[in-house]
């Protein structure tokens, strides 16, 4: 098993702004560490901190316990063994797929790093294009032979900024399905920077979110979407109702105190026509696999998603109840 990546207190200013601030994060071997957050919350950053393409202004980047950054001494990038994907491919435009693969294995016999490069292609279902030129493969194969260059010099870890977001949407499942299996089953450290929560939620183990260069929770991914720490985690997440607790209706709320802000996903609201508490739907919209409903509860707005279900109509009355499980209350906080 490889050594985890871990970055300890790390801080990066560009003038006197911290653009990564006091972050402390371990990417433990053989999981996917989704880093999510918005424009410019210093996601790339903090990658570039850990690939070692720029050094820390305070604490230290280490592989187990081998300190790789630390302040004024930055192990190169070319001499950490850390494989990069980036979002562009970045492939060697005069090379074949296999060249490209082949061009990280130069301390191999000539004859072995072919056979590596060929068994990265077959791996990633590349095989029948190892001679073709980066031009003559479509994006998604681009990125497949990006990512086989990548592990194929067997990387202590593998770091990836929005590696698929470029792709189209119809391509996208299938290389981010075998290039994730082929970088969990290589058992090292990763890291997939991402602004799309559905993405950290689906494809990662654990999910770390980042605003404004502070890291606001880390955990795995399950744990950070039903018990996230703050309403920004909560928000960074997926959209979420919020509200305060004196402005529900009697019923739909227990014991909360009335200027408790008050976070409800919109699959964490329920109709259940048995409930006591009454709501008029607004409208019902199809978004694929569920509904999304707009409900006014006496003047409370909530948007839900439903299964889809026969008989809803605008304007009718229905009965609302909120999961408790994805109902989150904070003492206090803005709207
Ligand atoms: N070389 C630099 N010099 C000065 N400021 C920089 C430099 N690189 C990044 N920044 C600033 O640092 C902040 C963080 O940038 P970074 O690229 O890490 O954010 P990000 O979370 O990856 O954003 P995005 O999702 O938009 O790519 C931004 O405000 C950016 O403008």
């Amino acid at each position: 098993m490889s050594a985890a990546l871990s970055a300890h207190q790390v801080t990066r200013r560009y003038g006197d702004r911290a653009v990564v601030d006091g972050v402390s994060l371990t990417l433990p071997p053989g999981q996917i560490t989704a880093l999510l957050g918005g424009s410019g919350a210093g996601k790339s950053t903090l990658l570039r901190l850990f690939a070692g393409l720029e050094g820390v202004d305070e604490g230290e980047i280490r592989i187990g316990e081998e300190v790789l950054s630390a302040p004024g001494r930055t192990v190169p990038a070319e001499k950490r063994r850390i494989g990069l994907i980036f979002q562009d491919f970045a492939l060697f435009p005069h090379l074949t797929a296999a060249r490209n693969v082949a061009f990280g294995l130069k301390h191999l016999p000539k004859t072995e790093a072919a056979d590596r490069a060929q068994a990265w292609l077959a791996r990633l279902g590349l095989e029948p294009r190892a001679g073709a030129y980066p031009h003559e493969l479509s994006g998604g194969e681009q990125q497949r032979v990006a990512i086989a260059r990548a592990l194929a010099p067997e990387p202590s870890a593998i770091l990836m900024d929005e590696p698929f977001s470029g792709l189209d949407p119809s391509l996208r499942d299938s290389v981010r399905d075998a290039a994730l299996d082929a970088i969990r089953a290589a058992g090292i450290p990763a890291l997939l920077v991402t602004h799309d929560p559905a993405e950290a939620l689906e494809h990662a183990d654990r999910i770390a979110i980042l605003s404004q260069g502070k890291l606001l929770q880390e955990g795995p991914a399950h744990e950070i979407y039903t018990r996230p720490a703050s309403a920004a985690v909560a928000g960074a997440l997926g959209p979420v109702n919020r509200f305060r607790a004196s402005a529900v209706p009697p019923g739909l709320l227990h014991g909360q105190a009335p200027e408790a802000l008050i976070l409800v996903r919109p699959e964490g609201v329920l109709i259940d026509t048995a409930s006591p508490v009454r709501a008029t739907l607004l409208s019902a919209r199809m978004t694929g696999p569920l509904i999304r409903l707009k409900l006014d509860l006496n003047g409370l707005r909530l948007t839900a998603l439903v299964p889809p279900v026969t008989g809803i109509v605008p304007g009718m009355e229905t009965g609302v109840r909120l999961d408790p499980a994805l109902t989150f209350t904070f003492a206090s906080g803005e709207l």
